[in-house]
């Protein structure tokens, strides 16, 4: 049995620049990995096989984004082996820190090593958007500057940052938001650099906190934060964060915050935790 991880990300900034025929949207993000993870465990069988022994409470296994990746890469490489999947879940669901993709990236990841079908990085890559707009990253496995949908990736060098996640008690459905009338799509679309991620916004943000006030609240409280150099929301929400320079500012923050509120403090990563092991 093999374990390895499927770590969070953070939305630093999410423009939306355009709308294509399709209806995806095109976007400007710079996603940073937190050292804030699932574990996924591997055994490899002979059978064919793909089994999740621990599937999530509304999530029904063939659903599940790890079994989905799995019977993806089987179809693609033709190989017949199979395998028991075990999931330990701890990035909240529906919460914008991309754990559902993580996941699923995860597994095309372990698995091409594990069953040996080697695929290169490329394929890997155009089989992750197959199962979604934010696999990707999690396989090119550099913090990234990001546009078309999510696929269009250049490496970016980020400073140490410490993270306050709040998690507010709600799950936002990423395809209700895009769909919002209230939605602003025409962002100028910039270039990095000049521009620097401090300098960025949230296009979601506005429309998420309109429709759950919950969000709004864990926002504003992080915006009266002192030494915060963001204080914003990932993605499409539920998550909203603030970063630090320091672990000790961060925990600082984390003593503070309101009985009602949950919410943990993660270290900003260099790079996807599987990037090096792998290569
Ligand atoms: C918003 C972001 C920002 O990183 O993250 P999350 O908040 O979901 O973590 C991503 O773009 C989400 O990626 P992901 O969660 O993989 O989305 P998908 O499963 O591909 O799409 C879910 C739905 O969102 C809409 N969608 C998604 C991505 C995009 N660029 N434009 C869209 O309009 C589509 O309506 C789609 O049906
Ligand atoms: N392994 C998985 N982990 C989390 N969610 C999953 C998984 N597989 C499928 N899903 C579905 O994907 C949805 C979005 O999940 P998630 O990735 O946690 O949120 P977000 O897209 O906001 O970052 C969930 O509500 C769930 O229905």
């Amino acid at each position: 049995m093999f374990t390895f991880p499927a770590p969070a990300k953070l939305n630093l900034f999410l423009h939306v620049v355009g709308r294509r025929q399709d209806g995806y949207h095109l976007l400007q993000t710079v996603f940073r990995f937190l050292d804030f993870s699932d574990q996924l465990s591997f055994a490899v069988r002979p059978d064919g096989i793909v089994r999740l022994h621990n599937p999530i409470a509304g999530v029904p296994e063939d659903k599940d984004l790890c079994v989905r990746a799995a019977k993806l890469l089987q179809q693609k490489t033709g190989t017949t082996q199979g395998v028991d999947i075990f999931m330990q879940k701890q990035i909240p669901m529906g919460g914008g820190l991309g754990g559902g993709s993580s996941d699923a990236a995860t597994t095309l990841l372990a698995l091409n090593h594990l069953w040996k079908v080697n695929l290169n990085p490329e394929q890997l890559l155009e089989l992750g958007l197959q199962l979604g707009a934010d696999v990707p990253v999690f396989i090119f496995g550099q913090n990234a500057f990001a546009e078309g949908v999510g696929e269009k990736l250049a490496a970016i060098e980020l400073p140490p940052a410490w993270y306050l996640v709040l998690v507010p008690p709600v799950q936002v459905s990423t395809a209700e938001i895009f769909t919002s009338k209230e939605l602003t799509r025409n962002t100028i679309p910039i270039t990095i650099p000049p521009f620097s991620v401090w300098q960025g916004h949230n296009d979601l943000e506005l429309v998420v906190c309109r429709a759950y006030p919950e969000v709004a609240r864990c926002l504003e409280w992080l915006k009266r934060l002192e030494n915060t150099t963001i204080a914003a929301m990932s993605g499409s929400g539920a998550c909203v964060f603030a970063e630090f320079a320091t672990e000790r500012a961060a925990r600082a923050a984390f003593e503070q915050i309101p009985d009602d509120m949950k919410g943990f403090v993660a270290k900003g990563l260099d790079c996807h935790p599987m990037h090096k092991t792998l290569n």
